[in-house]
């Protein structure tokens, strides 16, 4: 994807078939690599071309159909009803697919309106048969498109007359909101992947960190992009699996050898081989000794001596958040060699979009660096008595242990009469149970009562309010349905929703269940990515370095939380990961915004490393 978003070409797996005039297939071509691109002709005819070494195709868009309803997977349908053609295209990058669809979509409608050539003068013309390009979309096609698409013209009618052969799908507004749009930073780490460099973005909570992860996956070809995270729920979170569902070696903890055995068994190896982009979320929590392996096992299966045997790395997270579960001295993956090898462009984002208020995000900063003053701390105590519950939703509690989260919930289930309701999950295939428990945020069976405390786990209607993350209270069960009043105002029968989890090798499978979750508590860990609408805290036991920011970073504002007993004791931030920090911010010879502290110990990042690859000022409070 190039920055003037010139969406007229897009390459990706073609299939062509040609049809006889009773829809058998007469002939087909398949290209892996085809290049397909919008031109017109000097008539202004607009035409698609398929162009690989296979073949060399010029279709005229004249009645032409278009099923897009896979886009998102990367995969339409043009079906060229006039030339009884039908051109299948997959394994596109979801994002460049989908604005190519909407530029065909636009040119197509507007060409509808423009003067006509007749028929008689095109046949005259003496002029020769080439093409070009078209023109990149610009504001003025989209106004022009829009103004015919609310104004029911002549040329909507003339489009629908066109696809009226088509199926119902076809004549869906093509709809001209992209996702959410990339912030002018995050589109500069979106640059650096697409030119192929290894590229580690950092930032603190809510930086958009796992938004721009998703525009990534959107923009690569899904065949050769293995989106991966450091725990199921993040995993969740970017619909990808768990790095070590991915590499296949276990917890990673036999020797090296042991690993590479367990990792050429078939369907890892095949991940290996394939993988071109492999992207890690939440690396904080990736161990230095497991990322080292990786790197080892990847340049052996691949047979080829560059880091990570030539796999484009793109790791996000932020190491001042949750730490690996290891005791070791070097457990950072910073710490590592094939981290270093891997010369990393590295940036930091620095805008937060989850909290609004600049007195919290400044407070949280503060957590992150595990130094507040006495006025933080007092405003953190302060929330302690605040009434944070309404409309029947109570406060989630995030805990620092699990089981602790377990037992809130199921003895407050427990508390309440009534009859209770089991939601039990649709697997598909049964057998792979165990990793969508592991990749979905749902359970495979879900008991619900009248004033269960509930959480969404899907945006439903954004406009609404009924986004992922959402709290409410079960109101009642209609048609064996429970329906949920939510904080935001919204009451909303919930319909059981389908989680899709792309396999290692490449397969799907999926859960259908129910898209709540029960919430009263929750413990920290399984909170980590998430936004929350309503929580309340104890973090006297909070046992790692980041956790307590975590929790606290959840949270949208200091009026929507509850800290209990807060003492300035429960905050703090591992050396190690600050030196890393100030490494990167000395290396880069910019100002560093941390106080300077004397660290003795024997880590020290490689600055002239660092250096090379570095991009971005890493500013670790924000004004
Ligand atoms: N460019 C953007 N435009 C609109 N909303 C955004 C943008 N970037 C992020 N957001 C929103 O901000 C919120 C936080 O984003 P996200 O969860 O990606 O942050 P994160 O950096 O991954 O946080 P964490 O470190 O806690 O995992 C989300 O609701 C997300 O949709
Ligand atoms: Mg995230």
């Amino acid at each position: 994807m190039n920055s003037t978003h010139d969406y007229s070409t897009l390459t990706c797996c073609c299939t062509l078939e040609w049809l006889d005039r009773n829809g058998t297939v007469k002939r087909t071509v398949r290209t892996k690599t085809g290049i397909v691109t919008l031109v017109r002709n000097e008539f202004r005819d607009l035409f698609i071309t398929v162009a690989s070494k296979e073949t060399n195709q010029k279709l005229l868009l004249k009645g032409v159909v278009i099923h897009k309803k896979f886009a998102s997977e990367g995969k339409a349908t043009l079906k060229f009803s006039d030339l009884l053609v039908n051109l299948f295209l997959s394994n596109a990058p979801p994002t460049q697919l989908t604005m190519f669809l909407k530029a065909l979509f636009v040119k197509m409608t507007n060409s509808l309106s423009s003067p006509k050539v007749p028929i008689r003068d095109k046949l005259l013309s003496v002029r020769d048969q080439s093409v070009q390009d078209v023109s990149p979309l610009s504001s003025k096609d989209v106004q022009r498109f829009k103004n015919s698409q609310s104004s029911q013209d002549d040329s909507k009618k003339r489009l629908r007359e066109e696809e009226s052969k088509g199926s119902q799908g076809s004549q869906k507004k093509i709809c001209l909101q992209s996702l959410g749009k990339l912030t002018k930073e995050q589109q500069e780490v979106l640059d650096a992947v697409m030119s192929g460099a290894n590229v580690f973005f950092t930032g603190s909570a809510g930086t958009g960190k796992s938004f721009l992860l998703q525009h990534l996956i959107n923009s690569l070809r899904p065949d050769v992009t293995c989106a991966t995270a450091s725990t199921g729920s993040a995993a969740c979170l970017i619909g990808g699996t768990t790095l070590h569902a991915f590499a296949g070696i276990g917890d990673g903890e036999a020797t090296v050898e042991r690993c590479l055995q367990l990792a050429k068994r078939p369907v890892s190896l095949q991940n290996w081989r394939k993988c071109k982009h492999l992207i890690i979320d939440e690396i904080s929590m990736v161990e230095s000794s497991y990322f080292q392996k990786l790197e080892r096992i990847a340049r052996e299966l691949r047979s080829f001596e560059k880091p990570f045997g030539g796999i484009q790395l793109i790791v996000c997270g932020d190491f001042l958040q949750l730490p690996p579960v290891s005791k070791s001295k070097n457990k950072f993956c910073f710490m590592s060699e094939a981290w270093q090898s891997c010369h990393f462009s590295t940036f930091y984002l620095q805008e937060v979009h989850r909290q609004s208020d600049s007195n919290f995000v400044s407070i949280l900063n503060s957590v992150r660096l595990g130094s507040l003053n006495d006025e933080m701390v007092e405003t953190l105590r302060n929330t302690e008595t605040q009434m944070i519950e309404n409309k029947g939703v109570l406060a989630t509690r995030l805990c620092c242990h699990t089981k602790e989260a377990k037992m809130i919930n199921d003895s407050n289930l427990e508390k309440l009469s009534g009859e209770s309701k089991t939601y039990e999950a649709v697997d598909e295939p049964s057998s792979a149970s165990r990793t969508l428990d592991d990749c979905t945020p749902v359970e495979s069976k879900l008991t619900l009562k009248i004033g269960a405390q509930v959480m969404l786990l899907k945006n439903v209607s954004v406009s609404q309010g009924l986004v992922n993350g959402a709290r409410g209270v079960v109101a009642r069960f209609e048609k064996g349905a429970p329906v949920v009043e939510f904080l935001c105002g919204a009451s909303y029968t919930v319909k059981a929703e389908k989680w899709p989890v792309k396999t290692p090798n490449g397969g799907v499978v999926s859960r259908r269940q129910l898209p709540l979750r029960l919430a009263w508590a929750f413990s920290i860990h399984k909170s980590q990515g998430l936004t929350l609408d309503c929580v309340e805290m104890a973090l006297e036991k909070t046992f790692e370095a980041g956790q307590a920011y975590v929790a606290l970073s959840r949270a949208k504002s200091l009026e929507s939380m509850r800290v209990i007993n807060f003492n300035a004791k429960q905050v703090w931030a591992d050396q190690d990961v600050l030196e890393f920090y100030r490494g990167i911010a000395s290396d880069a010879n910019r100002r560093d915004l941390m106080a300077p502290r004397k660290i003795g110990k024997s880590f020290a990042p490689q600055k002239k490393k660092v250096t090379k690859s570095f991009k971005h000022i890493p500013l670790v409070s924000i004004s």
